[in-house]
């Protein structure tokens, strides 16, 4: 499986970042709304664990199924095996990239966070089918998220490897969105904009104008 950028909205949740509402219900909102790729992120305060987080992760894999979209999981590598996922999403404080491809094989999709050309050659050496940047923004998502790191290293990373499918990420919503999907990438990813959003399936398409505007070079 390649990674796709015909549905460019990368949504990111975990069973505690969707507020007072059902997260699966949120999930299908989004599915509906046209995501083109769901990471469940279960980490931090009351994250699921043991079966708990098994088969909240098999309802997620149900729904992503139903409307076609990749499941990719985010750190838990042996989760994404045990459910056969459509992929898996590491960072550079994870586990190896080279390890992580050699134990979910060629056909699995493999995201690395990267922040640098650097560290993106090496994440393409290892296999990585796309690679995360950011934050681009300030984000209350991410306890341990570096500062702000605008689009400058995006844009590096995208004129080094233009072939390398980057995925934005971090504090992105419809206003700043364009500027995002000018500096390259072929994804935006987010958390809470859309499990913040009222309206799920007019904030996606808020976030995708903003590429349409941002095609306009
Ligand atoms: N989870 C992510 N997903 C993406 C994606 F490209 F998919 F948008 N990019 C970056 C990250 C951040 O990954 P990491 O640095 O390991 O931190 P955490 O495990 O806390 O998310
Ligand atoms: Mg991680």
């Amino acid at each position: 499986m390649k990674f796709s950028d015909k549905a460019a909205v990368y949504f990111i949740m975990g069973s505690k970042n969707s507020g007072t509402r059902n997260p699966l219900k949120v999930l299908e909102a989004a599915l509906k709304g046209g995501i083109g790729h769901f990471q469940l992120r279960e980490k931090g305060e009351g994250a699921l664990t043991g079966s708990a987080l098994l088969e909240f992760a098999l309802a997620c894999q149900q729904l992503c199924r139903s409307y076609g979209v990749p499941l990719i999981i985010n750190d838990l590598v042996e989760l994404a095996c045990q459910i056969d996922a459509d992929g898996v999403h590491i960072g550079q404080d994870d586990a190896e990239a080279g390890q992580v491809r050699q134990r979910i094989g060629k056909e699995k999709l493999l995201g690395v966070s990267v922040h640098s050309v650097k560290e993106a050659h090496l994440a393409a050496e290892a296999g990585a089918d796309y690679v995360g940047m950011g934050p681009v923004f300030g984000t209350a998502s991410k306890a341990d998220a570096k500062k702000p790191a605008g689009v400058q290293e995006i844009q590096a990373v995208a004129t080094a490897f233009p072939f390398l499918p980057i995925v934005g990420i971090g504090g992105i919503n419809p206003e700043n969105a364009a500027q995002v999907w000018r500096s390259g990438v072929a994804g935006i990813a987010v958390i809470s904009s859309i499990t913040e959003a009222h309206d799920i399936a007019g904030q996606i398409a808020a976030l995708q104008a903003g590429r349409i505007e941002g095609d306009r070079k």
